[in-house]
């Protein structure tokens, strides 16, 4: 097996190579840190050893309820949202079929979505289209109090209900929460529904190695352990004992955090794999959380290219220098399509003829690549050798390890997220909830 690896080369220029080695003693400091568990955040290191330390009887135990929901359901709904949805929505977009909706021949239910907003006609269209079909629900929240995740939950558990009786439904829910706290841990005891544990140290936006993310993945007929084996095999490629030069998230949070200092306050997470669109709004969440907080933080932004050329990439080309990128780039894609020849050639691209596509995305992401730097945006380009569920997981792990690095090298905890409560507390408080009566005599002040 190959590894996902990183170049830094042409993200020199602006901050130079040494100045990125010179981060050596920083990074390892953080490492040991996070390591010697001695840091800001420090209850919430479980993510670290997550993936050598997942046992095979847990494996057994989430691929075993997985084909229970399998064989019951045409369609099973991941309840969740945040760290509750990103890691699944990425890794089964990934590796689904784009076009999986349209399979006749399925050999695996549809995974479909809900709890990741609050739209009415959403949720709507989502009731509607699961009626008369059979249908699970994987319910995820590690606090058991969010109010999306909770809200969908409340419905769709009655039309399953509805649907197929209390009893069968009951077979057909599995609640992802809490070891102890939470509403949605004693609706589980109370209803007797199977259940997993997030463990209390490992935070929402770094559990897609827990349940929360395997058990969905599973049903949706991707390995699971492969999953796992990419992580840790990241898990020893960026451990303590190795050096800087060869720590793939050491450089990388050590090249972001000098940019980021020289006054580059946004990366863009760029792919050049329409599939990995949701690898990038997972990675948002990871580093958004985990470093915009004391008024710090480089802001994480996302494209999907070419598509976003055609859009951003004027922006990103020649907007305000304060931008750098990170590159995904996917060595060898899993078909072959090859450009075919056409006799009268009124579109003038004959001289593509006999070439695969990728070698056109290929010039077309090198291209890019010159563009942007030439325009003032230095690259770090991130190589995966394909998608698969082994390097998926590799990365995940990757950025995972390079997070908590960088947020230490930005003197922040990245392990809590406490603005997050602001639109709640106004949201409950325009709601009425009752225990927010004063909040929300002082809000409706303000209207
Ligand atoms: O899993 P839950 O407790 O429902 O949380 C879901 C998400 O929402 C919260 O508000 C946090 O900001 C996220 O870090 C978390 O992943």
């Amino acid at each position: 097996m190959k590894n996902i690896s990183i170049n830094i080369d042409k993200a020199l220029g602006v901050v130079t190579k040494e100045q990125v080695y010179a981060q050596e003693a920083k990074a390892n400091e953080c490492i040991a840190t996070l390591h010697n568990g001695n840091g800001a955040g420090n209850d919430f290191l479980g993510w670290l050893h997550l993936p050598s330390s997942i046992t095979d009887a847990e494996l057994t135990d989430i691929e075993n309820t997985a084909n229970v929901l399998r064989s019951k359901c045409e369609v099973v709904v991941a309840i969740g949202i945040g760290g509750s949805y990103l890691g699944t929505k990425a890794v089964v977009e990934a590796l689904n079929n784009s076009f999986d909706w349209l399979q006749s021949d399925r050999k695996n239910p549809v995974v479909l979505y809900a709890g990741q907003n609050i739209g009415e006609d959403y949720l709507y269209e989502l009731c509607e289209i699961l009626k008369g079909k059979q249908f699970g629900l994987i319910n995820i929240s590690k606090s058991g109090t969010t109010t999306e995740p909770a809200l969908a939950f409340r419905m769709l558990k009655k039309q399953l209900e509805d649907a197929v009786g209390k009893e069968e439904a009951k077979h057909r829910i599995v609640a992802i929460t809490d070891a102890k706290r939470g509403a949605l841990r004693t609706l589980a005891d109370q209803e007797g529904y199977k259940t997993f544990i997030i463990p209390d140290n490992v935070g929402g936006r770094f559990s897609v190695l827990t349940p929360v993310g395997l058990l969905p993945i599973a049903v949706a007929g991707i390995s699971i352990r492969d999953l796992v084996a990419g992580a840790v095999s990241m898990e020893k490629a960026t451990g303590i004992e190795i050096p800087f030069n060869e720590n793939l998230s050491a450089i990388y949070a050590a090249t972001r955090n000098e940019l980021y200092k020289s006054g580059k306050k946004i990366e863009i997470l760029a792919n050049f794999h329409p599939k990995l669109h949701y690898i990038g709004e997972w990675w948002k969440q990871l580093y958004g959380e985990s470093e915009g907080k004391d008024g710090k933080g480089i802001f994480p932004a996302s494209v999907d290219l070419t598509t976003d050329l055609h859009s951003m990439g004027q922006w990103i080309q020649e907007g305000e220098r304060i931008i750098f990128e990170t590159v995904i780039s996917v060595e060898t894609p899993s078909h072959k399509v090859e450009v075919p020849t056409d006799e009268a050639n009124l579109d003038g691209l004959n001289f593509l003829a006999g070439k695969r596509v990728d070698e056109v995305n290929k010039m077309a992401e090198l291209g890019t690549q010159l563009a942007h730097v030439d325009g003032g945006v230095p690259n770090i380009k991130i190589t995966m050798p394909e998608v698969n569920a082994y390097y998926i997981g590799q990365l995940f792990y990757f950025f995972e390890k390079a997070c908590g690095i960088s947020g230490y090298m930005l003197g922040v905890n990245p392990f809590d997220q406490p603005g997050v409560e602001a639109y709640k507390k106004n949201m409950f408080a325009l709601l009425n909830k009752p225990g927010y009566e004063k909040e929300s005599e002082a809000i409706r002040a303000r209207l």
